[in-house]
């Protein structure tokens, strides 16, 4: 029986769905492989720390911890050197162990496979969750400090002091933050009405800045702000705000269940220069703010919360301690954590106000976890692993096939540069999936390095496993990722060594630095130590100081001449959309054509039991319709006989 328990449930709990028959099997296979995947994603986090530990020196240590944790792009090499060297040690069989050394190019990667290797042992006796999740917490808990109210106080003066900043540039770096933390977790598509109380001091003025922010964001913000003042700085915040209709709501105005109107609210009513216990009329608003963090809103009416710098009626230093009952689920810290933080249980901690220069981490002592890239925030505090409940809507974009170039190469170049254009991380980055001649399957994320009418190319060891997988079977499949599109493209064909001159000509317009380490490297194979390594470099930096290094004959390109390449688009509620494009050899050219443009098979499962769909067939092609929110929707679909016949029952189950 299903049940609404969890602790962010939709407003209205929705109807209950049976689960369709014809899924039984995958269900019992997933709920195997959930368990799987759950003790591998376990080892996997304490293999990182020990390995980490064992390797790094604790800055680095810091930065690869926060790594990993931050990341989430499959393009990420950092990442997924760590993690996929991480669960190949901790969980395969001896004969994978064997082959950990065959990681990567780097020697940090040879480093991380020792490390294994020592771990293994250890690792295959402890696999208790206590044991794994003890190592977890160490892997996500950094080494931070917290700050007396007095201190917090004394950095706000030294930054808008000597140091030359000006409280409206923090305000908007500190709102930023707290914007850009709602946004990884609470995204709009589920919690668009976002209700922001504001205080009369800068808590109140992160608050105003945050909610525009929100607004850019697509949020739908609501403000309430009890205690007006006069300070330009603030009249301007309100006037940005009513300039976007953002609407200004009494205190009065607010009752439960706040749920009706709001899906998430902003604490901005009092940050570190609070004391005492809160006066009106910010009092009634706190008390009614006041559930725990695993509370469900659909009970108690209250949407989650997200407190900036301090849950709002918190002592600076020690807490609730007046036990207001007030424990928001989310918490963004600025510059840095005050004391009450040590006492925040919530989910999810965030650090926000990427701001602090050196001097001040220095005069205050200060340690505090780095800002992933680009971003405005940190997750800090352990984060929470629930991954059956990981999920996003996807809503980037849709996928016609009257919208999609004829060639599918024309059409991977079209999303390819859309990739760019969205500033993907590592957009060229790819999987490379192999198969030994004994059938064993493996992947790994490599670079593509030129595609045209030809195929899809880029460049290796040819002694490494991959190197050794091309050559005797000759066939491989790529996968593309581009996650803020929503959008996968996987590429499947024969595999063939590129002409020498062309390995030639890719290698020597590689940084020198990158030659020597190619030649230095004799990848897929256990090296004795780091020092060889670099003994090995530097020898041939100093022999071809001077002169072109000749590529070495273990090195060079491949190029995957595709056979079927599908174009994947995230939609929501799992119905993607997927246009399949196959190889076929006409007496004068090799031509594409489209062999499926339909929905994920769940989808269409999904499809055919809430909405209506008709089937015409003539033998050759079977007519889908199903109406979609979008309206009336027809899909063509061309088949082999057998697999015809089996949509035929899928449709008629
Ligand atoms: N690097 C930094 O440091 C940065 C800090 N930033 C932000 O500034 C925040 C600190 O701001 P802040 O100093 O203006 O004080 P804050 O906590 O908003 O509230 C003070 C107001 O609350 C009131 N009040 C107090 N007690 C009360 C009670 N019991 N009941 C009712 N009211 C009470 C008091 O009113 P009064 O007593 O004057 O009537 C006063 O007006 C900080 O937490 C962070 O968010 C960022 O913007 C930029 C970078
Ligand atoms: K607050």
């Amino acid at each position: 029986m299903l049940s609404c328990k969890s602790s962010r449930p939709p407003l209205n709990c929705p109807k209950v769905v049976p689960r369709p028959s014809a899924e039984v099997s995958t269900t019992v296979c997933g709920s195997m492989r959930q368990a799987a995947v759950r003790r591998l994603s376990v080892l996997a986090a304490s293999v990182i720390n020990s390995q980490i530990a064992s390797v790094c020196d604790s800055g680095v240590r810091r930065s690869l911890q926060s790594y990993a944790q931050c990341s989430s792009s499959p393009g990420n090499n950092t990442h997924n050197a760590v993690t996929s060297g991480s669960l190949t040690s901790s969980c395969s069989a001896p004969y994978e162990f064997q082959h950990l050394a065959s990681f990567g190019t780097s020697s940090l990667h040879r480093d991380l496979a020792r490390g294994s290797r020592a771990q293994f042992s250890t690792q295959a006796v402890s696999t208790s969750e206590k044991g794994a999740n003890m190592a977890f917490q160490a892997a996500s808990e950094p080494d931070i400090s917290y700050l007396t109210q007095k201190e917090a106080a004394a950095i706000d003066e030294e930054l808008m002091g000597p140091l030359g900043f000006s409280v409206d540039q923090l305000m908007e770096l500190a709102g930023l933050s707290v914007a850009c933390a709602i946004y990884e977790v609470y995204r709009p598509s589920e919690y668009r009405r976002v209700l922001v109380i504001c205080g009369p001091g800068n808590n109140g003025g992160d608050g105003f800045v945050c909610a525009r922010h929100l607004h850019h964001f697509g949020y739908a913000p609501t403000i309430c702000y009890p205690k007006r003042t006069d300070k330009p700085l603030y009249k301007g915040l309100v006037t940005q705000l009513e300039a976007l209709h953002a609407p200004f709501v009494d205190p009065e105005s607010l009752s439960l269940p706040l749920t009706d109107h709001y899906d998430v609210i902003v604490d901005a009513m009092f940050g570190f220069s609070f004391k005492g216990i809160p006066r009106p009329p910010f009092d009634k608003i706190v008390k009614m703010l006041s559930v725990g963090p695993d509370t469900n809103p659909a009970e108690t009416g209250v949407p989650p919360t997200v407190s900036i710098d301090i849950p709002s009626g918190w002592d600076v230093e020690k807490g609730d301690v007046e036990t207001t009952g007030f424990h928001p689920p989310m918490l963004v810290s600025l510059t840095a954590p005050k004391l009450a933080a040590k006492f925040f249980h919530g989910p999810h901690h965030f650090l926000g106000g990427r701001f602090v220069p050196p001097a001040i981490v220095e005069k205050f002592h200060l340690r505090l976890p780095p800002f992933p890239g680009t971003s405005q925030c940190v997750r800090i505090g352990p984060a929470v692993l629930d991954v059956a409940a990981m999920r996003l809507s996807y809503e980037a974009g849709a996928l016609d096939e009257e919208d999609a170039a004829k060639d599918p190469v024309e059409q991977f170049s079209r999303w390819f540069n859309d990739a760019v254009a969205a500033n993907i991380h590592e957009p060229n980055g790819m999987s490379l999936a192999t198969v030994s001649a004994d059938g064993r399957p493996s992947n790994r994320f490599v670079l593509l390095k030129g595609y045209d009418a030809d195929g899809f190319k880029w460049y290796t060891n040819y002694g490494s496993r991959k190197g050794s997988d091309l050559s005797e079977t000759g066939r491989a499949a790529l996968a593309f990722w581009w996650p803020g599109l929503e959008r996968q493209v996987r590429i499947e064909g024969d595999v063939e060594k590129l002409p020498s001159e062309e390995s030639d000509a890719y290698f020597h317009s590689r940084p020198k630095g990158s030659q020597i380490g190619a030649a230095a490297s004799p990848q897929s194979s256990v090296v004795p130590s780091r020092s060889t390594l670099e003994d090995m470099y530097k020898q041939l930096e100093a022999e071809y100081q001077d002169k072109e290094l000749p590529r070495p004959e273990t090195w060079g390109g491949f190029r995957l001449r595709p056979q079927r390449i599908e174009f994947w688009q995230g939609r929501p509620s799992r119905l993607h959309d997927r246009l399949l494009l196959t190889e076929w050899a006409s007496v004068h050219a090799i031509r594409w054509r489209v062999e499926d443009r339909t929905f994920g098979t769940i989808g269409l499962i999904c499809a055919y039991r809430s909405v209506p769909v008709t089937c015409e067939h003539d033998g050759i092609s079977l007519r889908v319709s199903i109406d979609s929110h979008q309206g009336r929707k027809h899909h063509v679909l061309n088949r082999t006989p057998s697999i015809f016949l089996s949509i035929v029952v899928l449709i008629g189950w």
